[in-house]
C-alpha cells in the first residue's frame, strides 16, 4: 500500500516537473542524503496537514517540525506513524516556536487566514501581515540561515514583509527568501495540457510576475510541447490560470481556498529547494524572489536553485505581444502590493 502511494506520488511529481520528482531519483537514497530539518508553520491548517504528509514522504527530510498555534500534537502524532525517514515533532503555541525552528534548513509558511468568496487576496493583508511579521522575526532569531518558502497570502506583500523583518534583524539574504508561486505553474500546466490535448507529464509553462489576479502572467508562448493554439485559446488559458484560486474559493463556497493542490505544489517546490541545497545540478523552478529583471524589487520568474538558495534569477525570455501587454499591465498593481508590505513592516 505504502509502496503504491509512494509510486503514485512519484509519478505525479514527475508529471509536474521534468527536472524535480518529489522523491529522489534512483541512486540518491535517503542513506546518502544529508540531514535536513524542515519546519511547517501553520501545520494544522488546510494546507499544513497535507503538506506535512507530503514532506513526511520526502526522504530528503530527516527531521520534520510541525508548528501551529493549535492542533499540532494530533497532526504530528498521526504523521509520525508513517514509516519513512524523518523524525516528526509537533510544537504548539509561541513559547514552542523557537524549538520548532532551531536548526532548520527550510521553513515553509502556510500560516494565516484563507479567502472566502468575494474577497481578494489583499483583503487578507490585515490579519496575515501581522502573522508573517512575527513568524519572520522568530526565523531571524532561531534559524537565520534557513531557506523560507512563503505560502501565506497576499504573497505579493508577505514576501516583502519578511524581507524587511530580516533586514532589520541583520539576517536578510535575498538568496534565501521565496514566494511560492508553484501552484500557478501547476495550474498552467494542467490547463494547457487539457486545451492542447497533450500528455500533462511532459508539459512545461513558466509563470512570472506575482501571485494575485493579473499579476499572475503565464507565458504560454514558451510552453512546451508546442501546440497551435489560437489567440482566443491563449487568452482563455491565461484568464483561467489567473483566476484559478478564485475558481477553487467559489467551489468551496466559504470553506476556504485551495489546500490539496497547494500542498502538492508546496511539496514540489520544497523538494526543489532541498535538492538545490544538496547540490543537485540544474534545479529550476518559478518563484517570487528579489529580482532585478524588471524595475520592481521582487518578481516571479524562473530561478535556478543551488547550495545557498537562489543561484540565478533567469530572465523572462522572448514574450509575445499579448504577454508584453500583460507585463505592462501588472507592474503598477504588483508595485503597490510590494510597497504596502514594505510600509507595514517598517511601522512601529
Ligand atoms: N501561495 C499560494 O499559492 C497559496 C495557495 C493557497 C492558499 N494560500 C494561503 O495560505 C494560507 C493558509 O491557507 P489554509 O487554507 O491552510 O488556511 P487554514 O485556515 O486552513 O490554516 C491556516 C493555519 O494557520 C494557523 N495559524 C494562524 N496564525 C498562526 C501563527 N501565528 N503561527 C502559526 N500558525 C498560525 C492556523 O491555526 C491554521 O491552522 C492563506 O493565507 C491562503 O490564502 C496560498
Ligand atoms: O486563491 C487564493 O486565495 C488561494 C491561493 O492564492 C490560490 O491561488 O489558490
Amino acid at each position: 500500500m505504502l509502496r503504491s502511494i509512494q509510486a503514485s506520488v512519484k509519478r505525479a511529481a514527475s508529471a509536474a516537473s521534468s527536472t524535480q520528482p518529489l522523491l529522489p531519483r534512483r541512486g540518491y537514497s535517503s542513506e546518502s542524503a544529508p540531514e535536513r530539518k524542515v519546519a511547517v508553520l501553520g501545520a494544522a491548517g488546510g494546507i499544513g496537514q497535507p503538506l506535512a504528509l507530503l514532506m513526511k514522504l520526502n526522504p530528503l527530510v530527516s527531521s520534520l517540525s510541525l508548528y501551529d498555534i493549535a492542533g499540532t500534537p494530533g497532526v504530528a502524532a498521526d504523521v509520525s506513524h508513517i514509516n519513512t525517514r524523518s523524525e516528526v515533532a509537533g510544537y504548539m503555541g509561541e513559547d514552542q516556536l523557537g524549538k520548532a525552528l532551531e536548526g532548520c534548513d527550510l521553513v515553509i509558511i502556510p500560516a494565516g487566514v484563507p479567502r472566502k468568496p468575494g474577497m481578494t487576496r489583499d483583503d487578507l493583508f490585515n490579519i496575515n501581515a501581522g502573522i508573517v511579521k512575527s513568524l519572520s522575526a522568530a526565523i531571524a532569531k532561531y534559524c537565520p540561515n534557513a531557506l523560507v518558502n512563503m505560502i501565506s497570502n497576499p504573497v505579493n506583500s508577505t514576501v516583502p514583509i519578511a524581507a524587511e523583518v530580516f533586514k532589520k534583524a541583520g539576517t536578510y539574504d535575498e538568496k534565501k527568501l521565496f514566494g511560492v508561486t508553484m501552484l500557478d505553474v501547476v495550474r498552467a500546466k494542467t490547463f494547457y495540457a487539457g486545451k492542447a490535448k497533450v500528455p500533462v507529464e511532459g508539459v512545461n509553462v513558466p509563470v512570472v510576475g506575482g501571485h494575485a489576479g493579473i499579476t499572475i502572467l503565464p507565458l504560454f508562448s514558451q510552453a512546451t510541447p508546442k501546440a497551435n493554439l489560437s489567440d482566443e485559446d491563449i487568452k482563455a488559458l491565461t484568464k483561467r490560470t489567473q483566476d484559478g484560486g478564485t475558481e477553487v474559493v467559489e467551489a468551496k463556497a466559504g470553506k476556504g481556498s485551495a489546500t490539496l493542490s497547494m500542498a502538492y505544489a508546496g511539496a514540489i517546490f520544497a523538494d526543489a529547494c532541498l535538492k538545490g541545497l544538496n547540490g543537485v545540478p540544474d534545479v529550476v523552478e518559478c518563484s517570487f524572489v528579489q529580482s532585478s529583471i524588471t524595475e520592481l524589487p521582487f518578481f516571479a520568474s524562473k530561478v535556478k536553485l543551488g547550495k545557498n538558495g537562489v543561484e540565478e534569477v533567469l530572465d523572462l525570455g522572448p514574450l509575445s505581444d499579448y504577454e508584453k501587454q500583460g507585463l505592462e499591465s501588472l507592474l503598477p498593481e504588483l508595485k503597490s502590493s510590494i510597497e504596502k508590505g514594505i510600509k507595514f513592516a517598517n511601522q512601529g
